[in-house]
């Protein structure tokens, strides 16, 4: 994969809803026989509506090239997209926090849910800079009080997210954060926990998403924002 193909301009979510929303009439138009009618509105739409623009932020390439990329990692075939080289440098790893801070101010988050373990890495920074509280999602056997738990189903496995009982108010505005989204099974088991006590979970933000898996991008019906796709070789670390 080029280098400059490897960032997203905005969310993958943002792409996918604008591909499936306003640009076609519904089908039941034409079945009711208004298709004539249907069809007109839909050339009218495309006169009028301005082209999409792609406006790439420079951040997300540095962002990009800051991930190593190291294959048959922690088994044969998965190519594992490593942010700890992105830690190392923090101008980057700064970027990374600031471009889900723009996105998220202003959005009345309440709570910033982190999921173990590198969701616990960006989640913190997110919550303290929005004024939210910061709400662990941890591996099975590690929260000492009473919790809920969530099985689910790994690229390379199976594991379990638990969340302490009391952590999340009913109706409170959740932000679930990770660092990488590959089948979302890991997101999905942390929308269901969260939902489950009563959380409005608002979207999911991860630096990374697997290119393969970018029509997934909306799970259980709440939005994923993805910084950057991964890189499937590194030449860079
Ligand atoms: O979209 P999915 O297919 O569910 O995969 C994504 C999850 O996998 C990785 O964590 P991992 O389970 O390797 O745990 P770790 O962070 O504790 O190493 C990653 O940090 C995500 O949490
Ligand atoms: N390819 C990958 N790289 C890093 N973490 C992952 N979690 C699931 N798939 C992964």
């Amino acid at each position: 994969m080029g280098e400059e193909a490897s960032c997203n301009s905005v969310s993958i979510m943002e792409a996918v809803a604008s591909n499936s929303s306003n640009n076609k009439p519904p089908p039941q138009a034409k079945e009711n026989g208004r298709a004539a009618a249907a069809d007109a509105v839909a050339a009218a739409d495309a006169v009028v509506a301005p082209a999409p623009v792609a406006v790439v932020d420079p951040r997300l390439q540095g962002i990009s090239d800051a991930i190593r990329v190291v294959p048959h990692f922690p088994k044969p075939g998965i190519m594992f997209n490593d942010i700890t080289t992105l830690l190392l440098r923090p101008a980057v790893f700064k970027d990374a926090v600031d471009i889900f801070l723009e996105r998220y101010r202003g959005m009345a988050i309440d709570a910033v849910a982190g999921i173990e373990a590198r969701g616990f890495i960006f989640g913190p920074a997110i919550a303290l800079a929005l004024g939210a509280k910061f709400i662990p999602l941890r591996k099975p056997r590690k929260l000492p009080g009473e919790k809920i738990s969530e099985k689910y189903v790994l690229e390379y496995g199976t594991d379990c997210l638990e969340m302490h009982v009391g952590a999340i108010e009913p109706g409170e505005r959740v932000l679930i954060v990770d660092d990488l989204v590959a089948t979302g099974g890991t997101l999905s088991a942390a929308i269901r926990l969260l939902e489950r006590a009563g959380g409005n979970v608002v979207e999911c933000a991860c630096l990374i998403g697997l290119p393969k898996f970018k029509d997934f991008y909306k799970l259980n019906g709440k939005p994923v924002y993805v910084l950057v796709e991964s890189r499937e070789s590194d030449t860079k670390n």
